[in-house]
């Protein structure tokens, strides 16, 4: 893709590029100084000059746009202007929404700096994003916040959820369901690939889940650290085995270290495509020796784990977490891509303060699969919702009647909501482990 420019404000300029391999990955390089740029808007540390080159080869691979916004105008002993004030990355990857993987505009990477801040730059850079992926034809932007208030006003809405989970795996720890199959470390030499290949098994079968980036088998399997793309040796990876011998899922994990009380794994990453295998990896992390408590940030809020322990006071939840933040772009077709439960129609209004999605349509599910159509707007609507609303009961994870008790949707006919509910409702929660 060719470097875009336009201006965003008189001095600035908006610069857009993609990374092919031999984009230089110098220290002096525009990645080097966007990366950099990155991390002053999060707080981390200057990139080591080493590590650049695997960010680069990372950053290729998920095939990411990167925005840069630059100030040419700034004092002279200010950071030098080839370090955007402003970043924000962009990519593609699916998102299993039932009866299809639909590609999901995911959004990343936003910083403003704090000289630049309050002048409307995110304003700009995203209302000109979700505008060119619509054009693109893409039916959903994606992102995972910082903070639950910038969003909301870009009609994004909050959709998916994980909890953190403390177990106390001591003596009365014990699992119930009948075993089956083996958990075994495996060799670091082999970790990255069975993580990326049980990954994928785990996302098709599992409802709200993101296709992953490049590092993610890398970091579940110690092969990069955390914060740098080098080994992190404390990291240890086990496989579960299932019945038939093929790998049904795996843990990843770290020992807090001795001075930590009681004593603590924390689990990196885990990855179940069976509930089979997932109790098995629990049952394989109970036994580990010497451990008195194993904490997990990444717990499904219906995660049924605590009902497969003889004493479910084991189990303890410490926070709740919002992950996916949903934008729909193109109502129809997501609306249209995803399964339902039951039958039934409903004429639904959605109101969109950027003018991308606002309409009436009528969405009519025969045993689960979906027709939808935008109609007039004088057809009269069974429900009145923002897209922030849609984009929250999209995925099945807030219920439409949550959203009606809050005011944040307007039933028009009786039953509308308990149809909303019935229709969207799922047995399964949405799940997603994707964080970018
Ligand atoms: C998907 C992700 O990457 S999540 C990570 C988001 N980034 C961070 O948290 C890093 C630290 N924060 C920042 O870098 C900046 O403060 C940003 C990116 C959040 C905001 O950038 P700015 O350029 O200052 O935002 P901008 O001026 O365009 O503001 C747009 C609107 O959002 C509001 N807004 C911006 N940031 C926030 C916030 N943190 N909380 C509440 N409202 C906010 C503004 O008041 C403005 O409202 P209005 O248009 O209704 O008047």
């Amino acid at each position: 893709m060719p470097a875009v420019s336009d201006y965003t404000a008189p001095d600035l300029t908006t610069e857009l590029f993609t990374l092919e391999a031999d984009e230089d990955a110098t220290r002096e390089g525009r990645f080097a100084k966007w990366l950099d740029a990155e991390g002053i808007g999060f707080h981390d540390g200057m990139t080591d000059p080493e590590d650049f080159p695997r960010f680069l080869e990372a950053f290729h691979a998920d095939q990411r746009v990167l925005w840069g916004v630059y100030d040419g105008a700034q004092p002279a002993e200010a950071l030098d202007a080839g370090y955007p004030v402003a970043t924000y990355g962009t990519m593609v990857h699916p998102i299993n929404v039932g009866a299809a993987q639909l590609e999901a505009h995911q959004i990343t990477a936003v910083t403003v700096r704090p000289s630049h801040r309050r002048r409307g730059i995110l304003r700009s850079m995203m209302t000109r994003d979700l505008r060119e992926a619509k054009e693109r034809g893409l039916p959903l932007a994606i992102l995972t916040a910082s903070e639950a208030t910038i969003y909301g006003r870009f009609g994004f809405g909050c959709a998916t959820f994980t909890q953190s989970v403390e177990v106390d795996v001591r003596e009365r720890f014990e699992i119930t369901a009948p075993r089956s199959g083996t958990t075994t470390l495996v060799g670091r030499e082999h970790a990255a690939r069975l993580a990326a290949e049980i990954f994928e098994g785990f996302h098709a079968v599992t409802f709200g889940s993101v296709g992953r980036q490049y590092t993610y088998p890398r970091r579940a399997s110690g092969e990069w650290g955390r914060e740098r793309p080098v080994e992190d040796r404390a990291v240890r990876m086990a496989v579960h085995y299932d019945a038939a011998g093929t790998p049904a899922g795996y843990v990843s994990y770290r020992f807090v270290g001795w001075e930590t009380t009681p004593y603590t794994m924390k689990i990196v990453d885990l990855v179940a495509t069976t509930p089979s295998a997932y109790l098995e990896l629990w049952r394989y992390l109970g036994a580990l020796d010497l451990v008195q408590r194993i904490t997990w940030d990444e717990a499904r809020r219906d995660d049924p784990l605590d009902w497969a322990l003889r004493d479910r006071r084991c189990y303890g939840v410490k926070g709740a977490d919002d992950v996916l933040w949903v934008r729909l772009l193109d109502v129809a077709a997501a609306l249209g891509a995803r399964s339902y439960r039951g039958s039934g129609r409903l004429v639904l209004e959605v109101e969109d303060s950027l003018g991308l999605v606002d309409g009436s349509y009528v969405l009519t599910v025969v045993d689960g699969v979906a027709d939808v159509e935008q109609v007039d707007a004088a057809t009269a609507p069974d429900a009145t919702l923002t897209v922030n609303a849609l984009g929250s009961l999209y995925l099945g994870g807030v219920q439409a009647s949550a959203l009606a008790a809050a005011g944040a949707l307007t039933a028009h006919a009786e039953d509308a909501v308990h149809l909303l509910d019935t229709l969207f409702g799922r047995a399964e929660e949405p799940y997603c482990i994707t964080h970018f």
